[in-house]
């Protein structure tokens, strides 16, 4: 099977289009329930057949959600290696999903189904991943849709559910609500003041925790933090969402006061770093993921502290997902050596932002 990335609705990236609040430093918002259908093991432990029969249940149940109207199902197990990779980068699948993690390869049945500003992963670590993904910090309203298709979906498959413990997932840190709720974050400004450790340190304090651009077991990068909640057991969703909510807005204050400090106290050097960041990607004739991603947190900032305008959000949003190496091999419709996708990542980043011509001081 051949993905055709046109038939996603909105291409799956809605969520890039900068319209939530706070965009500027919160890129989007995720809440995802884990969920497990009465009968069967659990993911890690079933037979093909039995994840087989799961997907069967709900596409049986999806024509009668109203959620999941008009939805697209994608069967990842059937899909190549870098078609797999090319979801994961657009953050619809996670890499245990795309059978990317650890040489273990892709499970017999996972599945993806896209529906109404929702999605479901099928035979992840949990039979399934309700998600919904927004831009900006959305927590009520991510929160709001993903309940909905809970309770839609709920209606017509039966969950593993205990009276004392709640739902049942594969692993215990996940049993309660089933409920991971996440905020991806840009922490330029707290970084360049060093300040983030101690603020990180803070999260673990207030039942929070944090992770890579990727989410579990994943690097860092471009000043991208992913805070999200550690507890699922013993408070309820609308108590942990509040929690995350209160403390990312504290987190986005500390990080304007650290650019604030930054312009005050170094402003010509930040100045200049940021420019030059600008400069390398707008000529750069190569450029390797990781150059990509650090000069690309430079330029937001940089249109944070309102250094650069005329260049917007969503442009930089996009070209985070799409200057990495499986969107840059489908452009091309062929895979692509090292040299080669760097060689490509910098014409694209070169052609979008020659596109924005209003870039300017
Ligand atoms: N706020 C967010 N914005 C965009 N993508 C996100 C966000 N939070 C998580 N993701 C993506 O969702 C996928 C799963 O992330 P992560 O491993 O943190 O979550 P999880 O569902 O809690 O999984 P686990 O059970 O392994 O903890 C990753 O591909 C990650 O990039």
């Amino acid at each position: 099977m051949t993905l055709d990335l046109s038939l996603l609705p909105d291409g799956g990236v809605a969520w890039l289009d900068a319209s939530g609040e706070h965009a500027d430093v919160v890129l989007s918002t995720r809440i995802r329930l884990a969920r497990n259908v009465e009968g069967y093991a659990f993911t890690p432990r079933a037979r093909d057949g039995e994840r087989l029969r799961v997907l069967a249940q709900i596409r049986d149940a999806a024509p009668h959600v109203a959620s999941l109207q008009g939805n697209v199902l994608l069967r990842v197990d059937e899909l190549g290696t870098a078609e797999r990779q090319l979801l994961h980068e657009r953050h619809l699948v996670s890499k245990e999903l795309a059978g990317l993690e650890g040489g273990q390869g892709v499970r017999t049945g996972a599945a993806l189904m896209l529906g109404n500003g929702v999605s479901v992963m099928v035979n992840e670590e949990d039979h399934l991943r309700l998600q919904a993904l927004r831009s900006g910090l959305a927590v009520t309203d991510a929160y709001r849709a993903v309940e909905r298709l809970d309770l839609e979906l709920g209606g017509r498959v039966p969950y593993a559910f205990h009276s004392e413990f709640g739902f049942l997932t594969a692993c215990p840190t996940n049993t309660g609500t089933g409920m991971r709720a996440s905020v991806l974050i840009h922490l330029p400004g707290l970084v360049l003041t060093k300040e983030i450790s101690k603020v990180l340190a803070g999260l673990q304090q207030m039942g929070l925790t944090y992770r890579g651009l990727y989410g579990e077991g994943s690097e860092v990068v471009g000043n991208f933090f992913q805070i999200s909640n550690q507890t699922t057991l013993g408070r309820s969703e609308e108590e942990l969402l509040d929690g995350l909510a209160r403390v990312v807005q504290k987190v986005i204050e500390r990080e304007e006061e650290a650019r604030r400090v930054l312009l005050r106290d170094a402003g010509y050097i930040i100045e200049d770093k940021l420019w030059r960041a600008f400069g390398t990607l707008r000529y750069a004739r190569s450029l390797s993921l990781d150059e990509a991603m650090n000069y690309l947190s430079g330029v937001r900032l940089a249109v944070g502290l309102k250094l650069i305008r005329g260049l917007s959000v969503y442009t930089l949003n996009k070209l985070l997902i799409f200057c990495q190496s499986a969107h840059l091999a489908y452009a091309e419709g062929r895979p692509l050596s090292e040299a080669e996708a760097s060689q490509s990542r910098a014409r694209y980043v070169r052609e979008a932002l020659a596109n924005e011509a209003g870039a300017q001081e």
